[in-house]
């Protein structure tokens, strides 16, 4: 669907990407995460003909990214791009105009639009009177009124409640069961998790690990995370040295990667003589794997 080869763009002389690569099948959800000033939104730009790449080949659908291709794509950008004193209905029939949607089946997408958002309901309410997690809901319909192939949703929940969240996050299930193809960023690990069939990992224009959560997770050869509160820390390092464990501080928590899932009772017995306040066991998760990668690289 969209297939992205070598990349590059410069801002005189810093290089905003580097021969970035990243591919798209049918009906996947992309998580491409990255830190501010990765090159996120640059690459959305690209991707969206708004931005010119110095060198490198993007095609939507084996198509050469143009004016043409612009129709194949929709995005919702993180600002929501609505005016608020409109209704949901007129904001929609706004954007499908300037889509050029045909009139005779302008208002059966514009209902077909409201209806997969879940906004049919409210659909003459100006969008001001909306709360927080349907104006985003809308900003999303925006994106889908002209029945793109590609959806970009660029931070769909940032500022977002966790009830707002987890409606935009049914939303995107939706339209990922009906097949949707769709480019997702986020800063939000757990949302790239709960999300994504596959995950890029940005780091100054570079994609440094790519694929699906399964597949990322084999970059920590670990099966289990443990973290130890103890006031015996160097300590404690020298003893997981000895076991081959490779130690980790995520913030002030200093974790141990685990070979093997053990009985606490066997954990506990690899520190013998450590003091222990507290231990907290988790599975490699994707903020482990994203801290990994951009930290190493
Ligand atoms: N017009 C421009 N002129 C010069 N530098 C730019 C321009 N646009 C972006 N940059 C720089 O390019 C880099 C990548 O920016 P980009 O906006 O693509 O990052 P991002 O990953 O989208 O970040 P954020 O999450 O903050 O939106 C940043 O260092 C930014 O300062």
């Amino acid at each position: 669907m969209l297939k992205i080869k070598n990349l590059n763009k410069s801002y005189g002389n810093r290089k905003v990407l580097q021969n970035l690569n990243l591919e798209i099948n049918p009906g996947e959800v992309y998580g491409l995460l990255g830190a501010n000033g990765a090159g996120k939104t640059t690459t959305i730009n690209i991707i969206c003909n708004l931005l010119k790449a110095d060198q490198g080949e993007i095609t939507i659908n084996n198509l050469p990214v143009s004016e043409a291709t612009k129709k194949l794509i929709g995005i919702a950008p993180q600002e929501n791009l609505l005016y608020k004193t409109l209704s949901c209905q007129e904001n929609l029939k706004f954007f499908a105009d300037i889509y050029g949607l045909d009139q005779s089946t302008r208002q059966k997408q514009i209902t077909d639009t409201l209806t997969a958002v879940n906004l049919l309901d409210r659909a003459k309410s100006p969008v001001e009177t909306l709360s927080g997690g349907m104006q985003r809901r809308v900003n999303i319909a925006v994106a889908l009124v002209h029945q793109p192939k590609l959806v970009i949703l660029d931070e769909p929940t940032t500022g977002l409640d966790i009830e707002a969240r987890y409606e935009i996050w049914e939303l995107i299930r939706q339209l990922q069961n009906q097949g949707m193809t769709i480019l997702l960023t986020t800063h939000l690990l757990d949302e790239a998790e709960r999300l994504c069939n596959k995950i890029g990992i940005l780091k100054n224009g570079q994609i440094l690990a790519e694929g699906s959560l399964e597949e990322l997770q084999k970059l920590i050869p670990a099966q289990e995370i443990v973290v130890l509160k103890t006031p015996q820390p160097e300590e404690a390092i020298a003893l997981a040295q000895e076991y081959g464990f490779t130690h980790r501080y995520y913030g002030n928590d200093l974790a141990f990667w685990l070979p093997e899932v053990w009985d606490l009772k066997d954990i506990i017995a690899k520190f013998p003589g450590i003091s222990i306040d507290a231990i907290s066991r988790q599975p490699v998760r994707l903020e482990h794997i994203y801290l990994e990668v951009t930290n190493h690289n």
